[in-house]
């Protein structure tokens, strides 16, 4: 197994709350790594800590061998990383298909841009919607669009944020199958998920963090059937 991404004892201390404590997390190449954990658990800061929009105020993160922990975040999009923040931020006016020409437009030769865009349309299941401005699609449809905006970078790493907020079932559905699709094409994920139904249905490995620590890791299997996770989530105090 290649590890990709490495946390080594990661904190993040806000004035005086440490809102991440020690954190060891390894993403290993080809799995969808989805991190949990109640509200307030420290999903979000630490999200933030490994695309580089907050440094930590200890502890190393490297990406595919290199030290990025004090990286800004584009440099670490050049390392490979892509980033599909919670909201999506389409370009609204534009079309679907000049939405992913835009993104890719560095990343592809231009011989090959008509092609990897049909694809890409095709593998996000808007190839009828090519030629919509990106504003008229449905909450889902501008989600998957922007997963595929953040895919046109071929990154190494894909790194989702929430994907399926304010997505009904059946999107939800629809994103969990597109990130299947993503992750047999070879891409890596991790993200940063609420929806257990969604996580249950992609993810290889799940870390659930609380009260900014590491407070449990194993398959979806392991995790649904601890009772002490199920505790966190209802609020019942747990035995240490
Ligand atoms: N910029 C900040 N300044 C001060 N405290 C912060 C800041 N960001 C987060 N916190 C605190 O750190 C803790 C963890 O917050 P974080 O948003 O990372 O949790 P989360 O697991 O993503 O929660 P949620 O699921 O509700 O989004 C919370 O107690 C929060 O109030």
């Amino acid at each position: 197994m290649t590890t990709l991404l490495e946390l080594q004892g990661v904190s993040r201390r806000f004035g005086g709350f440490l809102a991440v404590r020690e954190v060891d997390l390894a993403v290993e190449a080809g799995e969808i790594h989805c991190l949990i954990g109640p509200n307030g658990a420290g999903k979000s800061t630490l999200f933030k800590l490994v695309v580089g929009r907050y440094e930590p105020s200890a502890g190393r993160i490297h990406f595919r061998g290199h030290d990025v922990t004090r990286d800004a975040p584009h440099s670490r999009v050049q390392r490979g990383m892509s980033i599909k923040m919670q909201a999506p931020s389409v370009f609204r006016a534009l079309p679907v298909r000049q939405n992913l020409h835009i993104a890719m437009q560095h990343h592809v030769p231009p011989a090959e841009l008509a092609r990897e865009e049909e694809r890409l349309l095709e593998l996000l299941g808007l190839a009828s919607e090519g030629a919509r401005p990106a504003g008229e699609l449905s909450h889902g449809q501008q989600q998957w669009l922007e997963i595929g905006m953040a895919v046109a970078l071929k990154p190494t790493l894909l790194l989702l944020d929430e994907p399926t907020a304010g997505l009904s079932p059946e999107e939800t559905f629809r994103t969990g199958e597109l990130v299947q699709r993503l992750a047999a094409g070879g891409m890596t994920v991790l993200a940063v998920e609420h929806d257990m139904s969604f996580v249950k249905q992609i993810a290889t490995r799940v870390t659930v963090l609380h009260l900014g620590q590491v407070f449990a890791r194993g398959s979806v299997e392991e995790i649904v059937s601890d009772p002490r996770v199920a505790e966190i989530y209802l609020g019942v105090p747990h035995a240490a």
